[in-house]
């Protein structure tokens, strides 16, 4: 595992562990509890890293964005509390902690997602794609803005569509095989799919935008609004389905 590697999951779990304590301390407003959870991780993120990496950029969520890291060689890209949504609500487990490291002329070449109420890390060192455990295909999406074509696409495919929170927590459902792709539309960020879309290519899996194109990270504007995220195999049967269904809309 190289050093980077090992600094993004320490540091995915050890913000994954204070959210814990953050939700397990209660908080009745659903809202300040998912603001203080946000807030917190991002300090604490921000705070190891400017010790251990202090030449690095940090591109967060959470944190104003510095222009500077559009002339750095290398950017953490981190999403301090993906789904706050679903850590705001009891007993939720569709969250996750995103840490990424972006090079210069590389793209994505560390990562790690934390799923701290199922206690588990994933990396991009370590993360394998695991078989298959459903018949059928599975295609999981935004609990609350799923893609205007889902329907059409899983429709086209024979496929089930599967609601889920947090972006983190949808792309690892595909790495372990609970589903077989991961489909995002309509708005999104660089943060919420660098770290998962690094352990997912690390693994095997298919990562683009819808029309195909690569992903691409630390962009002036880093609003990245869609992706697709599957197993190798189904690819070109989705990208297909997905460029019909935009088509006939
Ligand atoms: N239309 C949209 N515009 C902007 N961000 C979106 C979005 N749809 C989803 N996202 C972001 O993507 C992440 C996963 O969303 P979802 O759970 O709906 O799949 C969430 O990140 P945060 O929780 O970090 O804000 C959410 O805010
Ligand atoms: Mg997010």
């Amino acid at each position: 595992m190289t050093t980077d590697v090992r600094i993004a999951a320490r540091l995915a779990e050890e913000a994954g562990r204070l959210l814990l304590s953050v939700r397990a301390g209660g908080c009745d407003d659903s809202t300040a509890l998912g603001r203080l959870g946000d807030t917190e991780s991002n300090t604490l993120l921000t705070t190891r890293l400017a010790e251990s990496r202090p030449d690095d950029a940090v591109l967060s969520e959470e944190s104003a964005d510095d222009p500077r890291r559009l002339e750095a060689e290398r950017v953490w890209i981190v999403d301090p509390l993906d789904g706050t949504c679903e850590f705001s609500t009891r007993d939720r487990v569709d969250w996750a902690v995103h840490v990424a490291l972006w090079e210069a002329g590389k793209g994505i070449t560390a990562a790690a997602v934390s799923l701290p109420a199922l206690d588990v890390v994933y990396s991009s060192d370590t993360a394998v794609l695991a078989d298959r455990v459903t018949e059928g295909v599975r295609i999981v999406v935004s609990q609350s803005r799923p893609p205007s074509f889902a329907a059409g696409v899983a429709s086209a495919l024979g496929a089930e569509v599967v609601p889920l929170g947090s972006a983190g927590a949808k792309a690892m459902a595909v790495l372990r095989g609970d589903v077989d792709a991961y489909l995002h539309a309509g708005g999104q960020w660089e943060w919420d799919s660098a770290a998962p879309v690094g352990v997912a290519l690390a693994a095997g899996l298919h990562a683009s935008r819808i029309d195909g194109s690569p992903l691409r990270y630390n962009e002036s504007n880093p609003y990245l609004p869609d992706l697709v995220i599957c197993r190798p195999e189904l690819a070109e049967r989705l990208l297909a389905a997905i460029s019909a269904e935009n088509a006939a809309e």
